[in-house]
């Protein structure tokens, strides 16, 4: 049988010569396409065996980002691209493509280039035990653009910097949570996503998901924290009418809302304990109870479930059950703290500064070495997060091209004060002092309550706000939860 090539590239003269070798030779194309948009069309119709893609193509997406819906309909895919700097490569390397190919190209290289991917896919396949030719054994999924993780979902990602489906690193420890993604993703095993808070977990749960053949079902997120106990249940399960006393209504819970997606449980470690017994219920049965229904429902439900807390502690103290702590437990992915994976704090930097910038219709293209080493030196308590935070300040009081000044928590204006621009110093004070005031007065309070955020004494009384309220601020400060000794 021939082999069905789809070409994505944008200049049509090239396009066309490559057709008429490749029909040549023996290949059928089945299309072609010079935007992402276009081959996003064609894919589901023409159903390709392989793709030869461009990287600059018309319109806003790359060949990158296809790049992305190729993996996961698992049709193998061959960059073809005038472009081959360091950068490019390196983004281009972390969709796994099975060649590349530098224009101006001889034909040789192409044919070649083409036969050793189809041997390699072909042995990836028998490795894997996937079908032969499985885009066209079964049809795909719908394709549409993957939403990349808060905040890369709103911005064009920068193909310059290495990012997995939007999240930004290339150090050791997050190209193994990539893999670790990749690996999970198409599976429906339940997902346990650790790490300090900030370092990115709800992105990766984002990721899990997207990357499953549940993508385009329900994704439904639950903050296991902001549940208010006496409501968790019902949030989570459903009630029917008139089954306790403010249940006027009929409520749908979040694992029915959930059917045929995934659920996200956020802060699982804040779980009440007779909550706990009822998930597990969930996850061994896979049917769950309405508050005041007649029997179980069936539901189908991937859970990926993510905490900031020491799993193994919370069960040593009787927080946590162990027996639910197995349940989670299938699939662990750790996710380093920043501090130890330094070498993704430029990256993250440079993203952050783009983002933001561009949101206020700035232009920010350097950051002077000397602020780049004092946030490479910082150790992050609050991690991506609290970087994120940081840059947006930082951009919003600067001046002109060059990122020159950021106030890192126990130097505040130091670097202000020594380079006195009068304008900017006094806007910079203004507004840091508010929020350095807010965030201080916030940690001073928590120290005051031993750490204890609800409940009577805790920080969210005295502050007089809701807890749910008081914990999305100390997020959007940086501020890190801590437990009470
Ligand atoms: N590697 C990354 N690349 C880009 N953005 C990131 C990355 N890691 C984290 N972020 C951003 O940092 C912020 C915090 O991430 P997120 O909410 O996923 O953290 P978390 O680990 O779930 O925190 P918490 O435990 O407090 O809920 C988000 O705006 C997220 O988009």
């Amino acid at each position: 049988m021939r082999k069905k090539i789809l070409i994505v590239e944008d200049e049509l003269i090239v396009a066309g010569d490559l057709r008429l070798l490749l029909e040549r030779s023996g290949y059928e194309v089945c299309g072609i396409a010079r935007s992402v948009q276009r081959a996003r069309e064609t894919l589901p119709v023409a159903r390709p065996d392989l793709v030869l893609l461009d990287i600059y193509l018309k319109g806003d997406l790359t060949g990158i980002d296809l790049a992305r819906d190729l993996n996961e309909l698992r049709i193998p895919f061959v960059y073809l691209s005038a472009n081959s700097n360091q950068q490019v490569l390196e983004a281009a390397k972390l969709t796994q493509p099975y060649g590349f190919i530098v224009k101006p190209f001889r034909e040789k290289d192409v044919l070649v280039t083409l036969d050793i991917a189809w041997y390699r896919y072909e042995i990836d396949r028998q490795v894997q035990g996937m079908p032969a030719r499985a885009p066209q054994a079964a049809p795909p999924a719908p394709l549409e653009a993957p939403p990349a993780p808060v905040p890369a979902a709103s911005v064009t990602q920068p193909l310059s910097l290495p990012n997995f489906d939007g999240i930004i690193g290339a150090s050791d420890g997050m190209l193994d949570v990539f893999e670790l993604i990749r690996q999970v993703a198409p599976l429906d095993t339940s997902v346990l996503v650790l790490g300090e808070s900030g370092t990115g977990k709800e992105g990766v749960a984002n990721c899990i998901h997207q990357r499953s053949s549940r993508r385009g079902k329900p994704y439904v997120k639950v903050n296991c924290a902001a549940l208010p106990p006496n409501l968790i249940e019902s949030e989570l399960f459903g009630h029917e009418k008139g089954s306790f006393t403010g249940a006027v209504e009929k409520r749908i819970g979040k694992f029915e809302k959930a059917n045929g997606g995934t659920i996200f449980l956020d802060e699982i470690g804040e779980m009440p304990a007779d909550m706990q017994v009822k998930l597990l219920r969930v996850l061994q049965e896979r049917e769950i109870e309405r508050i005041g229904g007649n029997g179980p429902i069936k539901v189908d439900v991937r859970v990926i479930a993510a905490t900031n807390r020491n799993l193994e502690k919370e069960i040593a103290q009787g927080n946590f059950r162990l027996d639910l702590y197995y349940r989670l437990h299938v699939f662990p992915i750790e996710i380093p703290a920043l501090r130890e994976r330094r070498e993704d704090i430029p990256l993250l930097v440079q993203y952050f500064v783009q983002f933001h910038a561009s949101r206020v219709g700035r232009v920010i293209d350097q950051v002077d070495p000397a602020v780049m080493r004092a946030l490479e030196a910082y150790p992050w308590p609050g991690n991506v997060r609290e970087l994120q935070n940081l840059i947006e300040r930082s951009v919003l009081l600067s001046k002109g091209n060059i990122l020159k000044e950021v106030a890192l928590p126990n130097q505040p204006y130091e670097q202000a004060r020594r380079t006195p621009a009068p304008q900017q110093t006094d806007d910079a004070a203004a507004v840091k002092t508010i929020v350095e005031i807010e965030r201080e007065h916030i940690i001073e309070v928590l120290k005051k309550c031993n750490h204890r955020i609800s409940g009577p004494g805790g920080a969210a009384e005295l502050l007089n706000l809701p807890p749910s309220t008081l914990t999305s601020k100390m997020k959007k400060l940086g501020i890190v939860k801590r437990h009470t000794t």
